[in-house]
């Protein structure tokens, strides 16, 4: 155990490690995009059991290495979403540390599902524990909010409604679990360039409804899954289909085994079909693969908590490869 000096104080030197979860929009309606470039929007965000796993190591320097599920698409560099996270709070406290972080990647990249987004909400908590920094949750989802519309939503977790950029949530009350089977391509799709070909599609006209989730919120409510399956509901779906077509395909196999609803996962082009049961998501799962419409597919649960620390000794997919060759 060394020890390190951060702020005029020394402490021993630890690890923190923080687990945060991807996300499905249950709903996601979207406004005239504004002067500022980004666009008004209603959502309904659900956290599911896909994992972004986070290991904030003391150092001299801000570094970062990435392992898991697609970890040769992320960005090491100071673009990536996490170190960039790690910077602002360390700008925003004037902490003069650094930081090394290790990403373990189970959210597909790029794929509508928030991974980055779920990194850089880990890396904030992380480095808030590690430098002990003690800013509330409220700033900590400010900082988020900075970093992308995205980025308080795994923070907070649950089920939560979305507006403003999609960055203002409000809890939302759900009751039940729900199971969901995904589509995966290796291949992802720009947020940018979705929202871009919305407005091509639209053409300046849509209005948000304030009462058009009733039915879903309702579901939710009443842990209905058959009623929020009916209520799932993506306005970018026709942009992401647009632009990636061959994703009709498991739409369309999803759609035949059963899933109560199927729907484009936020900008895409990730596919998410709501089951029946575990089991069921399972069966969905597999008839995508067998039908050859997914480079991979993969199950899970929501509503899950958002990012929190990791007790030290917890079984999982955290370590850094690197250290394995010491
Ligand atoms: C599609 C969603 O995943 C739905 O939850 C989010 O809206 C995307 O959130 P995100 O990836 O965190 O997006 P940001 O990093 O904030 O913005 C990336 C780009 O997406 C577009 N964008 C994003 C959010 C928003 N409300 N309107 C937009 O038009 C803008 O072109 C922006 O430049
Ligand atoms: N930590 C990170 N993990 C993954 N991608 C990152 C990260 N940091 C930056 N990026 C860049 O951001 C892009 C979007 O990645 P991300 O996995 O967050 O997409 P997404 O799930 O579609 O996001 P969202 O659903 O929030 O729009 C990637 O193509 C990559 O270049």
């Amino acid at each position: 155990m060394g020890a390190v000096s951060l702020s005029g104080q020394t402490r021993t030197e630890r690890e923190v490690r923080v687990r945060a979860p991807g996300k499905v929009n249950l709903s996601l309606r979207v406004g005239a995009r504004e002067p500022d470039g980004y666009h008004p929007l209603a959502t309904v965000f659900q956290a599911v059991s896909l994992y972004e796993d986070v290991v904030a190591r003391p150092s001299d320097e801000m570094t970062l290495t990435v392992s898991g599920q697609q970890a040769e698409r992320v960005p090491t560099d100071e673009t990536n979403l996490a170190l960039r996270a790690a910077r602002l709070l360390a700008v925003h406290t004037g902490v003069q540390a650094g930081v090394h972080l290790h990403l373990h990647k189970g959210v597909p990249v790029a794929g509508g599902m928030a991974g980055g987004s779920a990194d850089a909400a880990a890396a904030l908590v992380a480095c808030d524990a590690l430098w002990r920094t003690g800013v509330s949750r409220e700033e900590l989802t400010d900082l988020a909010a900075e970093l992308g519309s995205d980025v308080p939503f795994p923070l907070t977790g649950h089920t939560a409604v979305g507006t403003g950029r999609g960055h203002l949530l409000t809890a939302a009350m759900v009751r039940g679990e729900y199971h969901w089977a995904f589509a995966v391509r290796d291949e992802g799709l720009s947020t940018a360039l979705v929202f871009a070909t919305f407005d091509e599609l639209i053409s300046g006209g849509t209005r948000l409804d304030p009462d058009a989730d009733r039915a879903l919120m309702q579901a939710l409510r009443a842990g209905d899954a058959p009623a929020l399956g009916r209520a799932l509901h993506n306005d970018l779906q026709h942009a992401a289909l647009e632009l990636a077509p061959s994703l009709a395909e498991p739409l369309a196999v999803a759609e035949d085994a059963g899933a109560l609803g199927v729907l484009v996962s936020g900008s895409g082009p990730t596919v998410a079909a709501l089951a029946r049961s575990r089991q069921h998501a399972l069966v969905i799962a597999a008839a995508m693969t067998a039908a050859g419409v997914a480079d991979d597919v993969a199950t899970a649960v929501g509503p899950v908590p958002g990012a929190r620390i990791v007790p030290a000794g917890t079984a999982g997919p955290l370590e850094d490869p690197a250290d394995r060759s010491l």
